[in-house]
């Protein structure tokens, strides 16, 4: 057991939680309400990311990271919508990045929690199968599972110039090689709680929590991940999920 891990109550089995940053503004998104709050099919995008969570049987606790100033709204929204009982919920408020604010969420965690997901609250339509394959993978015995897709671009890596100049091509990453990371991301607690604690990455170096597992040099591992779990980034992005969500609607109608 770790020194950061709080002692587990031995009578009780261990449990997985899922932690979703919620604390973005989503300025890629532009101007409106923090991104997790805005409404996609009439309902806060978080919401539909606390329910995907949920939506797993293997999931008994759910910690929303807020904003900074909002949880007190953010505590009001969950008791507004239905959730599923058999799932724990709380709310702490984020920080100033990613990082930090899944930081937060994982100081958050009870002791008798041996699973942690992180999944973006701005990835509001990941189906429950990823979800469940994510899990199981950690329960196999991976520190580290992350879902991803392959690519259907071809990749470039370049000299980053100023915006809108022509940067210079410095290779041709081998597209079969590569895969484009998604949520939620599952980790042993120990694994993950190790990485926040002595990996201190800043900006783009940190864009995910494997990324500072791989850091720790622990193993990571890829399962398939699944083309609804895409985030919301911009503004067609929301689109897509907006028509995601109706025709889904529309299949559960029949
Ligand atoms: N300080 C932060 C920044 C981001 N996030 C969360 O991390 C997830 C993925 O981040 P991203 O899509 O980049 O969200 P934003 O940071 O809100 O987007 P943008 O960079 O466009 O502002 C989101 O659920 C977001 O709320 C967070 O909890 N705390
Ligand atoms: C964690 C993540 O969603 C995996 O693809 C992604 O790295 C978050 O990046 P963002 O640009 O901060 O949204």
């Amino acid at each position: 057991m770790s020194p950061m891990s709080p002692t587990p109550d031995e009578s009780r089995p261990p449990r997985t939680a899922a932690v979703i940053p919620a604390a973005g503004r989503g300025v890629r998104l532009g101007p409106g309400a923090p991104k997790a709050l805005r409404a996609l099919g009439g309902t806060p995008m978080l919401i539909h990311a606390v329910r995907a969570m949920a939506a797993s049987r293997a999931v008994s606790l759910v910690v929303v990271v807020a904003p900074p100033d909002g949880a007190p709204e953010v505590k009001n929204l969950l008791d507004e919508h239905s959730l599923p009982e058999r799932t724990d919920y709380l709310v702490v408020p984020g920080g100033e990045t990613r990082q930090e604010s899944v930081r937060l969420g994982l100081d958050a965690l009870p002791a008798d929690i041996a699973v942690v997901l992180v999944h973006d609250a701005a990835r509001p339509l990941v189906p429950v199968d990823t979800v469940d394959a994510v899990v199981e993978a950690v329960r196999d015995g991976a520190p580290a599972v992350v879902p991803a897709l392959q690519l259907t671009d071809t990749v470039k890596e370049v000299e980053p110039g100023p915006r809108g100049a022509p940067e210079p091509v410095l290779a041709t990453p081998v597209r079969a090689r590569l895969r484009a990371v998604q949520t939620p991301q599952g980790f042993d607690r120990e694994t993950l709680v190790r990485a926040h604690a002595t990996v201190a990455v800043d900006g783009e170096g940190a864009t995910d929590d494997a990324g500072m597992v791989e850091q720790l040099g622990a193993p990571v591992v890829v399962v398939p991940g699944h083309e609804e779990a895409f985030k919301v980034t911009r503004p067609l992005d929301l689109l897509l999920a907006e028509a995601v969500l109706a025709r889904r609607r529309a299949n559960d109608a029949f």
